[in-house]
């Protein structure tokens, strides 16, 4: 499988293998990793993940693993025996189960990007305050990564508009993979914390997750070849 050099990674959220199958045969392994999530995975099981893998695509797996230290670290490392790049947890589940998943790996010699989730992007401060957290959406994903980061994992999932922040606090080798990507003029939805996928590379995101932006388009590729001009033309 060969490692790209884009940040691109394509959300494959379908609800069957011969979609996703679809989207990931016209990509190019070169070009962009893939995302597979709750929905295609419930579907699927680990059959989604090979399909990738034998069209040279590295794959994240965006399961958000959050349960006791002991169930997580099993998860951890069941995904990185199948060979994913990267792999996710709530960093909310505390140090110990990120230490516990991220000691886990080491032990095992597996090389597989350890991740945390901070705060979903589809969250705005006001619902951040509805489940108790009282500070804003920035400060509670300052406190996650800061964590993330002591509990010896890769990076995090957060925000792009955080991005600039995290870079600061953690420096520009701790991973910002950044969902709520939108092209400009493009459909928010239910994403509440956004930007375009040139302001989020300006801002330091290491990682742009795209998903309906490229798999809802009327024409998916001239989509993706957009937002890669969009990159292109910022350098
Ligand atoms: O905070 C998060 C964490 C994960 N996601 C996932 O990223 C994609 C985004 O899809 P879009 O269609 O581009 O909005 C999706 O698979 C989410 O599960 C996120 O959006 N926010």
């Amino acid at each position: 499988m060969a490692a790209t050099e884009s940040p691109l990674i394509i959300a494959l959220d379908y609800p069957d293998l011969s979609q996703a199958l679809a989207l990931a045969d016209a990509l190019d392994p070169a070009r962009c990793r893939v995302k597979i999530g709750k929905e295609l995975f419930t579907r699927t099981g680990p059959a989604a993940i090979d399909a990738m893998h034998q069209r040279g695509f590295e794959v994240f797996l965006d399961l958000k693993f959050h349960d006791i230290p002991n169930t997580v670290a099993g998860a951890v490392e069941a995904a990185a025996d199948r060979g994913v790049w990267m792999v996710n947890v709530h960093a909310s589940g505390g140090r110990r189960m990120m230490e516990a998943s991220a000691e886990r790996l080491v032990k095992r010699g597996l090389k597989t990007h350890l991740i945390a989730v901070t705060v979903l992007t589809s969250m705005s401060d006001d619902e951040l305050h509805e489940t108790g957290v009282s500070g804003n959406a920035l400060a509670q994903v300052e406190r996650l990564a800061r964590l993330t980061q002591q509990s010896g994992l890769d990076g995090v999932v957060c925000s792009a508009r955080e991005s600039a922040s995290i870079r600061e606090l953690c420096g520009g080798a701790f991973l910002k993979v950044t969902p709520g990507i939108r092209p400009p003029m493009a459909d928010q939805g239910d994403q509440r914390r956004v930007m375009t996928p040139e302001a989020a590379m300006s801002a330091g995101s290491t990682h742009l997750v795209i998903g309906r932006a490229i798999t809802r388009a009327a024409d998916p590729m001239a989509a993706l070849a957009d937002i890669e001009r969009s990159l292109s033309d910022r350098a």
